[in-house]
């Protein structure tokens, strides 16, 4: 995306992050201690399996949830102590688009009337309304007629137009896009991607792009969280999808079936899972919460100790030149590699 080397400050940041559901004993935790930043004109990208925790990091970003501990900071402002005023202005600039549009759109309104109650909450009507949607329409590509019709009346894709035309209507500053175009053949994902890349060079959003798919993250995002169990695993520019150094990020890559080898590992070692099955994100293993499935190769019995037993942090384990971070004691840093024959 804009892959700018001269970013400004982050515009949306989670520090030290958790969350969960449920009140009193039937609660669970299922996001641990996490920590994100996007700065405008960039997108960090969330991936990891089915239940890892990106929908739920997804909502407490966007307010839909309330962090248990930790904070969330817009342009350097804790949420948490904002006054509702404030906290109202702040919810607009944070706007989220849903993975299906048509489940978010009211089947009984027209697109004109869903853009006109987006550009104004409070149900006034403004003069200037009719042209504002006209314009909104028009920035996704969609022809003012739109405005006059029911959401059946439109495809898939042009669907998801109108949910951004929608998210675009309050002028926000980061749009939290939750697998945007997983309902999608590939020929309108691809539509959507590129709107998506040229209305963030055209305004400097700032995106948070929710994805399982390796590759749309590899095409849209500047940075990359790997999330396993609620967990950041690892965290750095989009290319630890080329060279990843935890097992589990590995083993994301060697799942994706690309005969071109295009987003695959570039040093080709498998790390084969000792099990299929991830743990309950609310009751994670101790130690290292992936020991379980992980098979990273050469561990002694001392090291197994380690996994087993001692939280590894989330910091830099590559030395100066790799500013990522990862959160294992044995990362699969390229030098000290086997490698296949
Ligand atoms: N409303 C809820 N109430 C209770 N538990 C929930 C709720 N939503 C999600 N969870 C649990 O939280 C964990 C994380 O789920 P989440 O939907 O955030 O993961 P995800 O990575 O977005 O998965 P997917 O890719 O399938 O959407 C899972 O164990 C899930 O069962």
């Amino acid at each position: 995306m804009a892959r700018t080397e001269q970013l400004t400050a982050p515009v949306l940041q989670a520090s030290g992050v958790s969350a969960g559901y449920g009140f009193g004993p039937k609660s669970a935790k299922v996001l641990h201690n996490v920590d994100l930043a996007v700065s405008p004109g960039q997108t960090m990208g969330l991936v990891g399996e089915s239940g890892s925790g990106k929908s739920t990091l997804a909502k407490v970003l966007v307010g839909q949830l309330a962090p248990s501990t930790g904070k969330v900071l817009l342009a350097g402002a804790d949420v948490g102590s904002m006054s509702r005023r404030e906290l109202q202005a702040a919810r607009r600039t944070i706007q989220l688009i849903p993975q299906d549009p048509y489940a978010s759109l009211d089947p009984r309104m027209t697109v004109g009337r869903v853009l006109q109650e987006a550009l104004n909450p409070n149900g006034r009507r403004n003069a200037a309304d009719s042209s504002r949607v006209t314009e909104l329409l028009e920035t996704v590509a969609l022809d003012g007629s739109a405005a006059t019709k029911l959401p059946h009346e439109f495809s898939g894709g042009q669907r998801q137009r109108i949910a951004i035309a929608r998210a675009l209507a309050v002028e926000p500053k980061v749009i939290i896009a939750d697998e945007v175009t997983s309902a999608l053949d590939s020929s309108v994902q691809a539509e959507i991607l590129n709107l998506l890349r040229a209305l963030q060079e055209a305004q400097g959003l700032a995106y948070i792009f929710v994805t399982h798919d390796l590759s749309i993250a590899d095409y849209m995002c500047d940075e990359l969280s790997v999330l396993y169990l609620g967990q950041i695993v690892e965290q750095g520019g989009s290319d630890l999808l080329r060279h990843p150094n935890h097992p589990y990020s590995r083993l994301l890559l060697d799942s994706v079936p690309d005969p071109a080898g295009n987003f695959l590992a570039a040093d080709a070692v498998a790390v084969r899972a000792t099990s299929d099955e991830p743990a309950d994100p609310a009751h994670p293993p101790s130690g290292c919460s992936f020991h379980p499935r992980c098979g990273r190769p050469g561990r002694t019995d001392s090291d197994l100790r380690m996994c087993t037993d001692d939280v590894p942090a989330l910091i830099n384990r590559g030395g100066a030149a790799d500013r990522r971070r990862t959160a294992c004691h044995f990362p699969l840093l390229i030098d000290a590699l086997p490698r296949k024959a």
